[in-house]
């Protein structure tokens, strides 16, 4: 499968301190891939990489297509409703886009709420406007930067349930390890600025490292 994502030795320094370092990882088309990591390991860094809202040091960015975030917090427009987050996400060339059919679709929930203004939403319901909009580009590989961060456990639960009816890839970049692992079929550990283990999902999670790290210890044992 081509990659619609690929970072290759991707180096990245803020005022001399080095946040990424020689990172390399792929998103193929329609992967789900999981990036996690402990606080201060380079997650969100990457995410700006791959945006370009950072310049790397050395190592390169490609994306086959069209790339779309959800940034960390969601960042949805608070005062304007629901439907204008949509459309704002599908601006292009000077114009919105209108259709928002798909949106409501993945995301019944949103359907009722169109003319609600997004700062009176729960978190969950500014995500899923977050990821929606970020949808309404129409993106070849969507980078969800901390799903569940600040969120119910229903809430993402919901939200992970509807993301896995999509055909889009996606990079989720997450603390929840075993959210991550359970929804993506492959991850990537980033350990200060590196990437320490890649592998298959399942793999991941059997492994003693990333459970002793990130998944509280447990080990899953298999009879
Ligand atoms: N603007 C900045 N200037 C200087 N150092 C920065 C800047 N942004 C991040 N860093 C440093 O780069 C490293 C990686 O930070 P980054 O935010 O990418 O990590 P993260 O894995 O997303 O962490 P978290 O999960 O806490 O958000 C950290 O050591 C951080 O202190």
């Amino acid at each position: 499968m081509s990659a619609v994502l690929e970072v290759r030795d991707l180096s990245v320094r803020y005022a001399g301190a080095i946040a990424l370092d020689g990172v390399s990882l792929t998103v193929s088309a329609g992967e789900r891939v999981a990036l996690i990591g402990a606080n201060g390991a380079g997650k969100t860094t990457l995410v700006r990489a791959v945006c370009g809202l950072v310049r790397p040091a050395a190592g390169t960015v490609t994306v086959r297509g069209r790339c779309a975030q959800v940034p960390e917090g969601r960042e949805v427009f608070g005062d304007l409703t629901v439907e204008d987050n949509l459309r704002l996400g599908g601006w292009r060339n000077g114009r919105r886009g209108r259709d928002t059919t798909a949106v409501y679709a993945l995301f019944p929930a949103l359907a009722g709420l169109r003319r609600r203004r997004a700062g009176t939403l729960s978190g969950g319901q500014q995500q899923m406007v977050a990821i929606g909009r970020a949808l309404m580009a129409r993106p070849d590989v969507l980078v969800i930067d901390e799903l569940s961060l600040g969120l119910a456990p229903l809430a993402v639960e919901e939200i992970t349930g509807h993301l896995r009816a999509l055909s889009v890839a996606l990079l989720l970049i997450e603390q929840n390890a075993r959210l991550a692992l359970d929804l993506c079929a492959r991850g990537y550990v980033l350990e200060s600025g590196r990437v320490a283990l890649a592998g298959d999902a399942a793999g991941l999670a059997a492994d003693p490292r990333v459970a002793a790290a990130y998944l509280g210890g447990h080990v899953a044992v298999t009879p």
